[in-house]
């Protein structure tokens, strides 16, 4: 659920492509509304922990006076023994107390902004063109909404109020010292930054090292994920033994990055690691300590206080480094979440118009892919009439799904105009253009869901006949009903496994419940077994009839009877026509259509075992 302040940001900034303003940039930025309860969980926590050293130096009044000595601060000054013990306890209970009011504090920020940001990135996601979903990938994406969040949801709940307390300790300890001895307390502050410089030699060069030890770590995730994803093609053409030796490699290169890091840092890193722990203060102190004691006027209860509280200053320090760490990791992911929330938004319609009927038209339509440098469309001009079959042709990468895509908004173009329905694209509301539009994937998902609620999507309002009816018209019911649960059988990645036949009937009955007028289809379907292509065939006439369809036909054959075949060439309309008028034409269509022909007399042996004449070599 949307927060009210980001739903108004919303619409305040229509199309602005700018985030919700209640996230700012940098990592304190991305903690947007929660910032004030972080900052006091951070402050409970800072007070807890000068509680926890104020508890320390009452136990250093319980000796003094045991001792017989007056205590000298003003307000301390009647305290007996038994006065300054239950001052300690109280600040022990007290410091207690902030502590966990400090750590409830930054769980419940955290869970509020996981679910902020997770609403948020889902409705931003909703808005940015589909094209950019598609091109980041779905594993990037999810990655994002996934592992970012949670990285952040762990840093605001469990290092917030660390944080708090480890800049609070050496700050507190040390006027503490002050107040109790300036001598001894320059000797804590001396060790303390000797530490300090040890961590600085030791973090020197932190940052280069780090980004190293990244990128090795990310190439052995990335050998990992090939050698298991690419599994089936390894055992068939390889023995292993190249995606293994990947593997091996970002391995070795680990390991090498690995022994410089600890090389550099090795020393350095165990120099300060015993520098920062207590036994070096405490022993330094003690010694400065008895020497003062002797000869310098100090008491021994003072040098036991000092003593409680010189450790404290050593104790924050490793804590802090580890800190950085911490910072380190959530800065990124909140980078990470900043530029998917930074992706421009699909302008909203400046003069909303809802399209007359079902027709398309291109006009003068060029288009670039954000990230390129060139046109994969140039100047494109075509009209399809209402209730017509259009095929889009052409070589690979000509263009053809570029062209289909834009109908639908994956992409606004970059020059000229697209018009559905006589309507600029860009004028018509989302759902207009949604109703007005369907989109047969080639690539089916399914949710982790009924199969009826998956068919129910094109319409969540359809009742279980209306579902049904287009599971009828999609070929698909018979199936359907067989499954031991029927309609209410799970699909999706955990649930029952399809085959891409049976996926591709699936969306074909989104599409006939969703009943759009107009119909883009990539008919490079799953044709898994020909009882499959049949049944796909069947459904995709039905699903066909009395619509618009635009098709990016990858088999010929099938759109021979085409009303309009558009010839695409390398980002431009290379040829126009019907399928008699484009063969006599004898240019691009004639050539692709030879070739087809010729495809469709290969066969994987001649009768006599030899490779068939004309087949590729
Ligand atoms: N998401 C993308 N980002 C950048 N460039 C892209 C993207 N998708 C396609 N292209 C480029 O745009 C051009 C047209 O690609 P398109 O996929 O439209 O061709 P196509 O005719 O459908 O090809 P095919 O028949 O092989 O599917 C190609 O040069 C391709 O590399």
């Amino acid at each position: 659920m949307a927060t009210k302040d980001s739903d108004m940001a919303r619409r305040d900034a229509p199309g602005s492509g700018v985030s919700s303003p209640a996230f700012g940039r940098g990592l304190w930025g991305i903690l947007g509304p929660e910032r004030r309860a972080i900052g006091v969980a951070m402050g409970l926590g800072a007070v807890g922990m000068a509680c926890a050293l104020c508890a320390a130096a009452a136990l250093g009044g319980v000796v003094a006076t045991l001792g017989g000595r007056a205590v000298e601060v003003p307000w301390l000054a009647g305290l007996g023994p038994w006065g300054f013990g239950a001052l300690a306890g109280g600040l022990i209970a007290a410091s207690l107390g902030l502590r966990t009011a400090a750590f409830t504090l930054s769980h419940l920020a955290a869970f509020r902004l996981e679910q902020t940001l997770r609403s948020e990135l889902a409705a931003h996601l909703a808005r940015v063109p589909l094209g950019y979903a598609i091109t980041t990938g779905s594993g990037a994406l999810s990655k994002v909404m996934q592992d970012d969040v949670r990285g952040l949801h762990a840093f605001v709940a469990d290092s917030t109020p660390i944080v708090g307390r480890n800049v609070a300790a050496p700050l507190v300890s040390l006027i503490l010292l002050v107040a109790l001895d300036w001598r001894l307390a320059l000797v804590a502050l001396g060790v303390f930054a000797a530490g300090m410089t040890a961590m600085n030699l030791a973090m020197r060069d932190y940052a280069t090292l780090r980004t190293r030890y990244d990128t090795a770590r990310e190439a052995i995730q990335a050998a990992v994920i090939e050698f298991v994803q690419a599994m089936p093609v390894v055992r068939m053409f390889d023995d292993g033994t190249t995606s293994f030796r990947r593997y091996h490699d970002a391995l070795n290169r680990f390991r090498e990055v690995f022994r410089n890091w600890v090389l550099a840092t090795g020393t350095a890193g165990r120099i300060t690691q015993s520098l920062l722990s207590p036994t070096p203060t405490l022993l330094v102190v003690a010694a400065v300590g008895s020497l003062l004691l002797a000869h310098g006027g100090l008491d021994f209860p003072t040098l036991v206080t000092v003593l409680i509280l010189s450790t404290g200053v050593a104790d924050a320090l490793m804590p802090l480094m580890w800190m950085n760490e911490f910072l380190r990791k959530a800065r990124a992911g909140a980078l990470r979440i900043q530029q998917v929330l930074a992706v421009p938004a699909l302008p909203e319609p400046r003069s909303p118009a809802r399209p007359a009927d079902a027709s398309v038209s291109f006009e003068a339509v060029s288009f670039r892919y954000p990230e390129r440098t060139d046109n994969a469309l140039e100047a494109i001009n075509f009209t399809v009439a209402p209730g017509t079959v259009t095929a889009l042709v052409g070589p690979s990468g000509a263009g053809k799904s570029t062209v289909a895509r834009l109908i639908p908004r994956f992409w606004d173009v970059s020059a000229g105009t697209l018009r559905v329905g006589g309507v600029d694209v860009r004028d018509c509301p989302p759902e207009a253009l949604a109703s007005q539009v369907a989109f047969v994937f080639q690539d089916t998902f399914l949710f982790h869901d009924s199969l009826a609620n998956n068919i129910r999507l094109a319409r969540p309002e359809a009742t279980q006949a209306e579902v049904e009816a287009a599971a009828r018209a999609a070929r698909i019911h018979d199936f359907i009903t067989a499954l031991p649960d029927g309609y209410q059988t799970i699909a999706g990645d955990r649930g029952t496994r399809l085959s891409g036949g049976q996926r591709q009937r699936i969306t074909i009955a989104r599409a006939v419940l969703r009943d759009a007028p107009i119909l883009i289809l990539d008919e490079a379907t799953a044709f898994a077994d020909p009882e499959n292509e049949a049944l796909i065939v069947a459904a995709l006439a039905e699903l066909t009839r009395g619509r618009t369809v635009i098709v990016i036909a990858h088999r010929l054959a099938t759109i021979r009877d085409a009303d309009q075949i558009i010839v695409l060439d390398q980002g431009r309309l290379a040829e126009r026509g019907r399928h008699p008028d484009l063969l006599a034409a004898d240019g691009l269509y004639a050539r692709l259509w030879r070739l087809h022909e010729q495809a469709q007399g290969w066969a994987l042996r001649t009768p006599d075992g030899g490779v068939p004449p004309g087949a590729p070599p």
